[in-house]
């Protein structure tokens, strides 16, 4: 057995525009599989994961959330998409994450303090499932998306703030990696455009599969 490979090692951070960072390699793999844990414990409900309906048509994405659930094209308490449950709370320690994420990622102090995440998208994707191109604008605050990746890598598209189209950049993200994007990339359009197969490292706590987790501040009350 080898210690290490090449690509094993954590890459370089890299900005693909003004306010969005990637930070390869940021949760170490007990922490990785230890998040994998919770997700399937989310999974099972009281709202289970599903794929949402966009215009009639299911997503590849199966996606549960916390906080606040998330359907095309609101939040509410209630998934009244799905059965009527209440959607689960966010958890502490992803607030806690969510602040250490925009420190670590060349935000302000003041502020990764004041940012309070409240709600969560997990997303499980198989091989086959994409994200198409698009906003993340469902939220009333314009507070830095916290994205975090584990399982299988994928390809991850990171566009411009004007269209689906180019200039674009095409990124890796591999299991433990961190991307936020605020500030004037934080309208900017994203999408997946494949997942990768086997190639999730061992002890990450998936083996088959992506998980990526979005955390946000929605701005809504009650
Ligand atoms: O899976 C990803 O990396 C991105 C997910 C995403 O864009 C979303 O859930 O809105
Ligand atoms: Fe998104």
């Amino acid at each position: 057995m080898t210690l290490f490979t090449p690509d094993m090692e954590p890459g370089e951070r890299s900005r693909p525009g003004p306010g969005a960072v990637h930070i390869p390699g940021w949760l170490t793999l007990e922490q990785q599989s230890w998040i994998v844990g919770q997700f399937r414990q989310w999974s099972t409900g009281p709202v289970p994961i599903r794929a949402a309906k966009v215009r009639g048509h299911e997503m590849s994405v199966r996606t549960v959330c916390l906080g606040w659930h998330w359907q095309p094209y609101k939040y509410t308490r209630e998934a009244t998409d799905v059965n009527g449950a209440r959607v689960l709370p966010f958890p502490d320690w992803m607030v806690r994450l969510g602040r250490r994420a925009l420190r670590e990622s060349g935000y302000t102090d003041a502020e990764a303090a004041a940012y309070t995440p409240d709600t969560a998208l997990a997303n499980y994707y198989d091989e086959n499932a994409r994200m198409g191109m698009h906003q993340d604008k469902d939220e009333r605050s314009l507070a830095p998306i916290v994205s975090l990746s584990i399982g299988d890598e994928c390809t991850f598209r990171f566009g411009n703030t004007e269209n689906r189209n180019k200039p674009y950049t095409d990124l890796r993200l591999r299991s433990g990696d961190l991307f936020v994007f605020g500030s004037a990339s934080r309208l900017a359009y994203h999408g997946v455009t494949r997942v990768h197969p086997l190639t999730a490292p061992n002890g990450c706590g998936l083996g088959t599969g992506r998980i990526n987790i979005t955390m946000r501040m929605t701005g809504l009350q009650g």
